[in-house]
């Protein structure tokens, strides 16, 4: 009978690894204990005799754990030492004689880079695939492209109601691996069931707590994708506790004043400072790579917006280093459709860092979702819009993992199952420049008083280990756009406002007067 196998953590050897001084055996059992739930033995280099030896030695091993025994490449070992499976990659034997030559029940997996592989192993039967690499690795020469956690996505989607598992493989750590997990979700909530992995453990002087730290991600995700797809189908958000909890947010950020960290445009610069003040909150427009890490460390909420990309370095390490800390991570595509370089740049990062919020209008949104219903000019959008705005930003919250403000004479927000309108605002914010960034800052803020509120309430929290970021960002996002907007409609009706050049300042000061009670009594908000 075929052994059901757990691939939560699937360590791949590599002796060649081995920190100096560090025993191959002595690794893989600290590598056990440390929770490691399958085995495969890769050796690249070594002679048959020694193959044979090393495999035997370690199926002894992980015997002791009762983690099965897979072999990599070589069907000769894999049945003198009666391994549990063999992994195999595209160039090797094919699976249909694997499975003449092995015994019934043997596992097979077999390695996968893009949908034809996938498809194929489905209908040969595989027992499972290894879909990568993901991330870049120096581990292995790659032969085949690195497809970063959203083309694993796509082909996790082709396993949709197939009953194989898949682990994703190539550079995942500690580090990245809640990313990887998270961000390789497919639209149709198929997760990963484990990562396998070489260097983190191999080349650990304490494979030990190199596994456990992984394998307690791997669980932890595991369990809060299950409460996610359970949550999806209960979801039910009453208006007024929505407005109840934006208004919350606000007095958060003026009681805590957390930090705004924000990667900018240089014609937005001033204006996206003040409104961040006038929110009450402080902000930093730090660009350079080298102080990423130690801005990432405090409070607060960081904010990408490309409109000038003049630190791409810096945006890539802001957003890791974000995710490292969960802190929140607006991201502003401006004119994400206007150029090729825009396009790359996008996809470059989405690929590197999960983002918590995207905002954009019509033609930004629609250039990142490949979309050719709506078409942009420059930073803006060209005709009517969505004809169904509310799927268009569910689907693209699916696929991106995060929230998606749609931004327009309405705006539309949503987290991949509720949809929320907002109707406020004032047709002048249109008329001024940089509005729209204004709105990243003011969502990044509301995001910064949710994460300030969940860091409140769990301050140890178990639920911080599965969670890529921490605090309600749907509500940080409807917080930010109402505040912007309603501050817009109070500026505009002042009687000292005769146009734009007054309508600016005057947006400024009703942002800085903005109350809870103004957010609620003036919200338009309908939750669908
Ligand atoms: C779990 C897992 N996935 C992929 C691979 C890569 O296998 P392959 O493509 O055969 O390359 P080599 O490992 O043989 O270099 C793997 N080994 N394990
Ligand atoms: C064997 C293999 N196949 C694709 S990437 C890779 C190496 C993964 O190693 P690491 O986990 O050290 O990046």
């Amino acid at each position: 009978m075929r052994r059901e196998i757990d691939f939560s953590l699937y360590l791949v050897t590599g002796r060649e690894l081995l920190p100096p001084g560090k025993d191959y055996f002595e690794s893989i059992q600290e590598s056990l204990e440390g929770g490691v739930t399958v085995v495969q033995v890769r050796e690249k280099t070594a002679d048959t005799a020694e193959f044979l030896d090393i495999a035997l030695k370690t199926k002894e091993l992980c015997q002791k754990y009762d983690v099965p025994l897979i072999i990599n490449d070589r069907l000769d070992i894999a049945l003198a030492v009666k391994a549990d499976g063999v992994h195999l990659g595209q160039t090797d034997m094919p699976v249909s004689v694997a499975r003449q030559l092995l015994p019934a029940g043997t596992i097979i997996g077999v390695s996968c880079n893009n949908a034809d592989h996938v498809k194929n192993a489905i209908s040969e039967g595989v027992d499972y695939v290894g879909i990568g690499a993901v991330w870049g690795t120096a581990t292995k020469k790659l032969t085949s492209p690195i497809i970063g956690v959203r083309g694993v996505g796509a082909l996790l989607r082709e396993l949709d109601n197939t009953g194989l598992k898949a682990v994703a493989i190539g550079g995942i750590k500690g580090a990245n691996a809640l990313r990887t997990l998270h961000g390789t979700v497919s639209t149709t909530g198929h997760g990963l069931d484990g990562v396998a992995v070489v260097s983190d453990i191999a080349g650990s002087t304490k494979p030990r707590d190199a596994a456990r730290t992984l394998r307690d991600t791997v669980s932890a995700f595991k369990e809060q994708l299950q409460n996610e797809l359970q949550a999806s189908i209960n979801v039910s958000y009453a208006k007024k506790d929505v407005l109840t909890s934006v208004s919350k947010l606000l007095n958060n950020v003026k009681a805590y004043k957390p930090l705004i960290h924000q990667i900018t445009n240089n014609v937005v610069t001033t204006q996206s400072a003040n409104a961040t003040l006038a929110l009450g909150a402080s902000p930093i427009m730090a660009t350079a790579p080298e102080e990423m890490k130690d801005l990432s460390r405090v409070l607060g909420a960081l904010l990408v917006n490309f409109g000038t990309i003049t630190s791409k370095e810096g945006m890539l390490l802001a957003g890791q280093f974000a995710n490292e800390e969960k802190k929140p991570l607006v991201f502003d595509p401006v004119g994400v459709g206007a150029t090729d370089f825009r396009r790359t740049t996008a996809a470059q990062l989405l690929n590197t860092w999960q983002a918590s919020v995207i905002k954009g209008n019509a033609g930004e949104l629609a250039a990142l979702a490949d979309s050719k219903e709506v078409q942009a000019k420059g930073v803006d959008t060209s005709g009517t819009g969505f004809s169904d705005p509310a799927s268009f930003v569910k689907s693209l919250a699916r696929k991106e993992r995060c929230i998606i403000v749609l931004t327009g004479s309405t705006d539309w927000i949503s987290d991949g199952n509720v949809v929320i309108r907002l109707d406020n605002g004032h047709p002048m914010l249109g008329d001024i420049t940089g509005s729209g960034c204004m709105l990243g800052t003011c969502i990044a803020t509301f995001c910064a008083g949710a994460y300030l509120k969940a860091v409140e309430d769990e301050p140890i929290s178990e639920r911080s280990l599965s969670t890529i970021v921490r605090g309600d960002m749907l509500l940080g996002a409807v917080g930010g756009v109402l505040a912007l907007t309603i501050a817009s409609e109070i500026a505009a009706q002042r009687v000292d406002v005769r146009g734009t050049g007054t309508f600016f300042p005057a947006l400024i000061d009703e942002l800085y007067h903005l109350t809870p009670d103004k957010l609620t009594q003036l919200a338009k908000i309908q939750i669908l």
